[in-house]
């Protein structure tokens, strides 16, 4: 796994809230204790993509979550037209010919692009009804040796899944894993779950955590408990 400079860069903090008021003042009241923040579907639209391009030209690191998934050249061009706002990573699904047309878009950007496997929210019975025979794990490291081949920087999967996805993407590309939670904390709609030491146990670049922070009385305290369990 790519070695950090700074340990708070292993968790990303998810900025799943209403709209950018409340954003710019959970990230202030976490201040220094986190450096790394995902903007997905619930703030990216409501404004939150130019707030991701203000908090780039603050230092900090983004994440746009928006997971596309449409034909390549669509991809392509959005991945492109997304390339501007200064962000680290942005998400597609891990459909080979989505890959590859955001790899295109992205290049010579320095925009990484990570490859969502099987959603954390999935178990098997989820994933048989959505189409699929195999079972989740085997999912998981087909997609992540496809996104290996089309040139992905980094996987999203469950840290379930991290060990054998390390051994399909090998040392240089990039883990990251939703579906993580502090010891006791509520698991809302999450299914394939690990707390934040367990998953750098297993190998993890970076974990995603939302409600368990953005719920909380002190986001601050809670994000810095998980960057020390995870030192
Ligand atoms: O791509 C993601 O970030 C993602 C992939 C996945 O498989 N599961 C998953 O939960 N996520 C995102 O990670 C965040 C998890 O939020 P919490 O469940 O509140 O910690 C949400 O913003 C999800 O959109």
């Amino acid at each position: 796994m790519p070695e950090l400079q700074d340990p708070r860069d292993r968790l990303i903090v998810a900025l799943d809230l209403a709209d950018v008021a409340a954003a710019e003042a959970l990230v202030e009241r976490i201040g220094d204790a986190a450096t790394f923040y995902k903007i997905g579907y619930r703030l990216g639209y409501a404004g939150g993509l130019d707030f991701a391009a203000r908090l780039a030209r603050r230092g900090l690191k983004t994440f746009i979550d928006l997971k596309l998934h449409d034909i390549g050249n669509t991809v392509e061009e959005g991945v492109r037209s997304l390339s501007g706002l200064g962000a680290t990573f942005l998400t597609v699904h891990a459909y080979p010919q989505t890959m590859r047309a955001a790899v295109r878009g992205a290049a010579g950007s320095g925009l990484k692009i990570l490859a969502v496997t099987v959603l954390t929210s999935y178990d098997e019975a989820d994933a048989r009804e959505a189409g699929y025979a195999l079972p989740v794990a085997d999912l998981v490291a087909l997609r992540a040796r496809q996104a290996a081949e089309a040139g992905i920087d980094g996987i999203v999967c469950s840290a379930a899944e991290a060990v054998s996805v390390r051994g399909e993407i090998g040392p240089d590309r990039l883990i990251v894993t939703p579906g993580i939670r502090p010891a006791g904390a509520s698991l809302g709609d999450q299914k394939r779950v690990m707390t934040p030491g367990e998953a750098r146990a297993a190998g993890i670049d970076h974990v995603v955590v939302g409600r368990p922070i953005t719920g909380a009385d002190d986001p601050r305290d809670v994000a810095q408990r998980i960057v020390a369990e995870m030192a």
